[in-house]
């Protein structure tokens, strides 16, 4: 039944952990490295929710349905949730620690990603939607915020915060960027796993070029405007490969935005997935 999956995992508490340093903020709260007392002595992410800040944002239900999510995800480009438990003020789930930190850091720092590192993130990532669509989970909030980065630079879907349970239909203001919503979202419109479709255009376009696609600084109306227009332009830095796939997953009717099984099979990211290591001896 859901209670069983939504009911706290009762053998944790803080005194099951040594602390470890502040990974950074969270949106509700901070985030530890963590390592449990008792052998094997694992080291995880402890995320820390403030109740009073979920209540003042009403995001409860919300945040309930993002645990049960995540809790029932088993993807190696998806972020484990062991389990969760709570005191009077805090809810702390306890979270995969993804080792190489987070993609926007090295995504402002570097100002854009290769070619082939885009390519590459840009197959797990597809992989991991794939996944999630397998079991009706709309994701609805990829960015580069959003992802985190493992011991091996292995890509990590990192929030669920705003997924649901296919068709979605958002009650809630958005907040945050604008940059990655679909036109269907934008005109408020009934939407389906498609919107993630758009979003993977979106994002392979911010990692190689630094700037999402329909972006605005100076008016949000006009960002709306652009994604409404599918206003795409690329810079001539970018290969016919690589704008040949973001135009067609940037496609305003989301029927014909190009399937994720498409997507894996594409020239530009066939060409820079790694080659499978020569079994020995071979
Ligand atoms: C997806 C979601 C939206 N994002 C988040 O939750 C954020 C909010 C704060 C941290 C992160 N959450 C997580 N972070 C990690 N690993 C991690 C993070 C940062 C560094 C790092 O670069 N420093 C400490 C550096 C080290 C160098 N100095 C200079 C700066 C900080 C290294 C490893 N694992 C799991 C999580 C998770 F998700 F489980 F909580």
């Amino acid at each position: 039944s859901s209670v069983s999956r939504t009911y706290p995992t009762q053998e944790w508490s803080l005194h099951s952990f040594d602390m470890g340093r502040p990974l950074g903020k969270g949106k509700f709260g901070r985030v530890y490295m963590v390592r449990t007392k008792a052998a094997p002595k694992y080291i995880l992410a402890l995320k820390t929710l403030y109740k009073s800040e979920l209540v003042k944002n009403k995001v409860e239900k919300q945040t309930r349905r993002e645990i049960e999510i995540q809790q029932n995800l088993r993807h190696t480009n998806v972020l484990r949730l062991y389990g969760f438990f709570h005191d009077e003020k805090r809810i702390f789930l306890m979270l995969e620690f993804a080792a190489q930190g987070e993609l926007y850091k090295q995504l402002s720092k570097h100002g854009c990603f290769s070619e082939r590192r885009s390519a590459r993130y840009i197959d797990q990532m597809t992989d991991a939607l794939i996944y999630l669509h397998g079991k009706h989970v709309i994701h609805r909030d990829i960015k580069p915020e959003n992802l985190l980065l493992g011991m091996n630079g292995e890509l990590k879907i990192g929030d669920f915060g705003w997924s649901v349970h296919a068709p979605g239909l958002r009650r809630m203001t958005l907040c945050g960027t604008l940059d990655y919503l679909p036109p269907e979202m934008v005109e408020g419109k009934e939407h389906n796993e498609k919107v993630d479709y758009w979003a993977l255009g979106v994002l392979t376009y911010e990692f190689m070029i630094g700037a999402p696609p329909f972006e605005d600084r100076r008016s949000v109306n006009n960002t709306y405007a652009r994604i409404a227009k599918v206003d795409l332009k690329f810079p001539p830095t970018i290969s016919s490969d690589a704008k040949d796939l973001i135009s067609k997953l940037l496609v305003y009717d989301p029927k014909q935005r190009l399937p994720l099984k498409d997507v894996l099979r594409h020239p530009w990211i066939v060409k820079y997935r790694p080659k499978a290591a020569a079994p020995d001896g071979a």
